[in-house]
């Protein structure tokens, strides 16, 4: 083989330096060409599936065309629903042949990785001791930032640290080898390298997998362990993403990708935010501002990934103090990627700033620990578990407690229960008389008021079903009680993702398409399919769910009696909830969640979040636009034309299939076609069939939440015998009832809010949403009497 003596050293990391060599041009085979009517042309070992479920790199050469069960266009699939990887029957994929591992060569590179790793910490201490400009400001809205992947405590922060720098080490080793065995970008993207780590020296790297003693255990694990018996790490915390096309860095493993045009560095991606965001009021009154505030909880219950800090948890400043410039390579932490503003840009300038701070995420070794790309982390459990309500880990868990009759800690403010109190003095921009800075199962809870508000719904929610079974059944004791109730607040969760959230955001057809329709009546569900990772894919956290940011309003409307009281900008209650101290504001907040229409999905965010995002009274904050698609960068994401040909779209061919205006502002930005980034280019789609979403979005969502209905064993209505934890029929008929609106009108304060539309996420008021009264029974109540032992 052909042996590459390049040498990407380590500080070449995270930055873009093109290397002629290492630019190859991605081969997809072109966009389908639908065949219709043949119903059953696969052949024997192939699937019909819609296309998202079998990604490009896998699918046959001679791509079959065929119809799915709902009738829409699919392909044959030989590797079956969810196989990213290549199908490991095969030695062969597209010509790339499995690498065999010289244990020779794999202990030569480990040592070198090891001290590579070494070396890399030795810098940090130094860059840490002798630079003033080492760490982000305190108060700045870099810092705000930096609290979005603020950890719990110090073992939390040690066990990240532990994995996230075992996973480096396979990532350098990976790299070593790569470069010794002369192997190609594309061998790496394909996962040819499949050597069990485990026995060798590198071992020590890899990932423990949890212990199941009993595969019949009722109730779900806290860390979500052991929910899947063949992979019992499927969806634990701190394990990486999955992803649905293989990542494209320019080394194959952990440098960003540079142009597909001529390998020259991408634009800046704050140029790109500036030249294609605005910030138009385009209101859609069709939807309600909780279809944006219940996606942002929802979220945060399945994804966060964690941007890299120095060993003791402060947060690394790529940026110059002043915020002027980029700190030079040397100088800086090898997970620095700043985001360079330009000179003219149109905000910023005016503040002198030429860097915005941006810091890599930290990384999780395979769970079958192989080497290959790097794999970014999942702080929290992957499942749709209520884990932003209870914590991804029992410590959390354990300190939400009050441990007396299976109720949840609180903070008793004038006979109104809040949240606790955080002790945590860094969580919120102030810590002074009359404020107050909260906890939940999540660490971002206090960023966005309203987010704050749901937490803190949930949390009453859990002790009001806590109170009801305790008195049904005075026998329980606290560990019952709280297990009971848990089991039946993630179900609520869950019933309200399938029932009410995902047919408003994605429509009918993407329901049916998908399988993502719950069961009604009594009926149990038998979806549940054991091959199913359910683990959080990549493309879903780093780019389309991120849509959210574009419903957002940068005005939070505060209504009182009859008319407006305050508008507030949305900057002022980052990271600072205490307002919520407030009687009425509680109430208010979710008066103007479920009455006021979301900003439209499109190319338009609000300035409070391009311009003043964290700001804490500073002049200027930091941009989500930014930050987002360098984050897609950072996570390896391809290019938005990948992905459209993944969903079965063709592939874009000029920047005009996006109109004239966007198109020339595009051009600018983009060299190519093929370098538009994910999150830009889906944001850019026209919404498609019944969704707020453009397609390419719409399946990469739709795609996320089958595998988290179809790859939990405990997703509430699984029968009996794949389900431990299953409830009864009658139960599964009282918690289908549920609503967002019920939750809402059985937590209120009650002092404004007296009426509901059954449900919140669509326009009030329209024909079958109209406004009823908390007590009517067009918003049914759960009857917990089937919970009576
Ligand atoms: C309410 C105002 C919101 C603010 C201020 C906000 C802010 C942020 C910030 C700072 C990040 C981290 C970005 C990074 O470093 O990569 C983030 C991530 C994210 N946001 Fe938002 N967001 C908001 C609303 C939403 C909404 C409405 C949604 C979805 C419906 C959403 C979905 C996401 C997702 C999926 C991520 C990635 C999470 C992860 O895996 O780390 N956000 N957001
Ligand atoms: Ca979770």
């Amino acid at each position: 083989a052909h042996i590459q003596h390049n040498s990407i050293t380590i500080s070449q990391l995270g930055h873009h330096k093109h290397v002629k060599s290492h630019h190859h041009h991605h081969e997809f085979t072109p966009a389908p060409h639908i065949v219709r009517g043949h119903k059953d042309i696969c052949s024997q070992e192939a699937d019909c599936v819609i296309p998202v479920q079998c990604p490009a790199h896998v699918r046959d050469e001679a791509k079959l065309h065929c119809k799915t069960l709902s009738g829409r266009a699919g392909v044959c699939c030989t590797t079956g629903q969810n196989h990213t990887e290549f199908s490991s029957g095969s030695k062969k994929s597209r010509g790339n042949h499995l690498v065999n591992v010289d244990p020779l060569v794999l202990g030569a590179v480990t040592r070198h990785s090891r001290v590579e790793l070494h070396e890399l910490h030795l810098r940090e201490v130094r860059i840490l001791s002798r630079s003033r400009s080492a760490i982000v400001p305190f108060g700045s809205a870099g810092y705000g930032h930096f609290r979005n992947s603020r950890l719990y405590s110090m073992n939390d922060l040690a066990d990240v640290m532990s994995i996230a720098n075992r996973a480096l080490e396979i990532a350098l080793a990976t790299r070593a080898f790569k470069n010794r065995q002369g192997i190609s970008n594309e061998q790496i993207e394909y996962g040819m390298i499949q050597e069990d780590l485990r026995p060798t020296p590198l071992g020590s790297a890899c990932p423990v997998p949890p212990v199941c003693t009993n595969a019949h255990v009722r109730y779900r694990k806290i860390d979500g362990s052991c929910n899947n018996i063949n992979n019992p790490g499927w969806g634990m915390p701190l394990t990486p993403y999955s992803r649905l096309l293989p990542p494209m860095y320019r080394d194959g493993i952990w440098i960003p990708r540079v142009s597909e045009d001529q390998g020259q560095p991408l634009y800046s991606a704050r140029l790109i935010s500036s030249t294609i965001f605005v910030d138009n009021d385009v209101p859609n009154y069709d939807y309600t501002l909780m279809l944006m505030q219940f996606g942002q909880f929802l979220s945060h219950d399945i994804t966060q990934s964690i941007d890299t800090s120095f060993a003791n948890g402060s947060a690394i400043s790529c940026c110059t103090e002043d915020g002027n410039q980029e700190i030079p390579h040397e100088f800086r932490h090898y997970a620095c990627m700043p985001i360079l503003i330009p000179p003219k840009d149109p905000f910023f300038s005016k503040f002198k700033q030429g860097c915005m701070n941006f810091v890599r995420s930290v990384l999780a070794p395979r769970l079958d620990c192989t080497l290959g790309y790097a794999q970014q982390m999942n702080k929290v459990s992957h499942f749709i578990d209520g884990s932003a309500i209870y914590g991804s880990n029992t410590e959390q868990t354990r300190d939400l407690r009050s441990f007396v009759n299976g109720r949840l800690r609180t903070f008793n403010d004038f006979g109104r229960d809040l949240l606790p109190l955080t002790e945590d003095e860094d969580a919120c921009i102030t810590t002074e008389q009359g404020s107050a800075c909260f906890s939940a199962g999540d660490t971002r809870l206090n960023q966005m008021v309203s987010l704050t508000v749901l937490h803190t719904l949930f949390m009453r929610e859990h002790n009001r079903i806590a109170n009801e079974l305790a008195q049904l059944n005075p026998y329980w004791k606290d560990e019952q009680i709280f297990l009971e109730t848990r089991q039946i607040v993630t179900a609520e969760l869950q019933v309200i993702t399938y029932n009410e959230y995902l047919p408003t955001l994605l429509g009918e057809n993407a329901m049916k398409d998908f399988g993502l329709s719950l069961e009604t009546g009594d009926a149990y569900s038998y979806d549940y399919d054991q091959r199913i990772n359910p683990s959080i894919i990549n493309e879903f956290s780093g780019a389309a769910f991120r849509f959210g940011h574009s419903m957002v309003d940068g005005i939070l409307k505060i209504y009182g009696k009859n008319k407006m009281e305050a508008a507030i900008d949305i900057p002022e209650i980052m990271f600072h909830p205490a307002r919520l101290r407030k009687t009425e504001f509680f109430d208010q907040v979710l008066t103007t969640m479920t009455n006021d229409p979301i900003q439209d999905v499109d190319n338009s965010v609000s300035e409070a979040l391009t311009k003043y995002m964290f700001r804490a009274g500073n002049p200027f904050g930091v941009d989500i636009a930014s930050i987002n698609i360098q984050r897609g960068r950072d996570h390896g994401l391809r290019p938005y034309n990948d992905y459209r040909e993944l969903v079965g779209q063709a592939r874009i061919k000029s920047f005009e299939e996006f109109g004239e205006e966007l198109g020339n502002k595009l051009k600018t930005v983009y060299a190519s076609v093929d370098d538009i980034d994910l999150w830009v280019g889906g944001l850019l789609e026209p919404k498609y069939g019944g969704s707020v979403l453009g397609l390419t979005f719409r399946d990469i969502v739709a795609e996320q939440f089958s595998r988290l209905k179809k790859g939990d064993k405990y997703f509430f209505e699984n029968d009996p015998t794949i389900n431990p934890g299953s409830f009864t029929p009658e139960q599964l008929t009282e918690l289908r009832k549920v609503s967002l609106a019920r939750i809402i009108c059985d937590n209120r304060d009650g002092i404004l809010l007296v009426r509901q539309p059954p449900n919140v996420f669509r326009k009030p008021g329209l024909p079958g949403n109209e406004y009823v009264d908390c007590t009517s029974p067009v918003i049914p109540h759960i009857n917990l009497m089937y919970w009576k032992d």
